[in-house]
């Protein structure tokens, strides 16, 4: 059999903007459902989300025919990690926490085999090569994994250029609520300051001619990244969707029969 080529990763390349959605309520099923909704890419998300090797491999499965690109955030960039992830089927990886172009060539060299990397053989045995029916997975591996960066911090930002021109970096993924965190504002993702960061960030990371990435849950500023030239937005949550839908219904039915349009907050 022959794996599909990675839509994300040539949109990626061809900057075609690609509308995403996070997806933490680590199940397959609301993912099956989730994967049907018309999404670019959906954020499989193993930093914050109750997610391990299995629940992950779980949802990959249920997304094998969607057609939006599943994509596995690790709690870390550690190599063991990045090859198990690999060796069950994901193929485009987000790596929270790179503040340096260093750490980001190491991430680069855990995501190849030698002699260019560092991934360890197994996938012969793995859902990555379909158990091995996959012909030639091993020399073609590389073609469509997809590996994108979080910049989160000051530190990052401070060298958001050369983190960007490391060769085997597919996308920077600019992390809003740990940005606003680290720069002193935790919780305040608008915050005037931390707007003009994300703003910067994206201008270096463009001219860098990488793609941009992003997630806020506010359509006002995912519009106006999408001007400045981000590519891949994150637009919201399942589980923030889930929950302020189920509050909206019931306040519905409530004293004052709320038809309140408020989103939901993003942090
Ligand atoms: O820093 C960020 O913002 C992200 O990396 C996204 C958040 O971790 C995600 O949980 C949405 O709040």
């Amino acid at each position: 059999m022959t794996l599909p080529p990675n839509a994300f990763k040539i949109a990626l390349r061809e900057r075609r903007p690609q509308i995403g959605l996070w997806v933490a309520m680590a199940d397959a099923y609301a993912a099956e459902i989730v994967g049907h909704a018309g999404f670019d890419w959906l954020v499989l998300d193993g930093e914050h989300g109750p997610n391990d090797l299995r629940s992950i491999m779980a949802q990959l499965q249920a997304l094998q025919v969607s057609p939006a690109e599943p994509v596995v955030r690790l709690p870390t960039g550690a190599s063991w990690m990045i090859k198990q992830f690999l060796d069950i089927g994901a193929r485009t990886l987000l790596i929270p926490m790179v503040d340096s172009a260093e750490q980001a060539a190491e991430l680069v060299r855990a995501v190849r085999y030698p002699p260019d990397g560092i991934r360890g053989m197994g996938a012969g045995i793995g859902r990555a090569s379909r158990f091995n029916t996959v012909p030639g997975y091993v020399a073609d591996a590389g073609k469509d994994i997809c590996l994108l960066v979080q910049a989160e911090t000051r530190a990052a930002l401070a060298d958001l250029e050369r983190i960007a021109g490391v060769e085997g970096v597919d996308g920077i993924f600019i992390g809003p609520a740990d940005l606003a965190a680290d720069m002193g504002f935790p919780g305040d993702l608008e915050a005037p300051e931390v707007q003009a960061a994300i703003e910067a960030a994206i201008a270096t990371i463009v001219k860098a001619g990488k793609p941009a990435g992003i997630l806020t849950f506010n359509e006002t500023l995912n519009r106006r990244y999408l001007e400045l030239g981000a590519t891949f937005v994150a637009v919201g949550a399942d589980v923030t969707e889930f929950s302020t839908a189920l509050q909206r219904l019931r306040r519905r039915y409530g004293p004052e029969q709320e038809n309140a349009e408020a989103g939901p907050r993003g942090y």
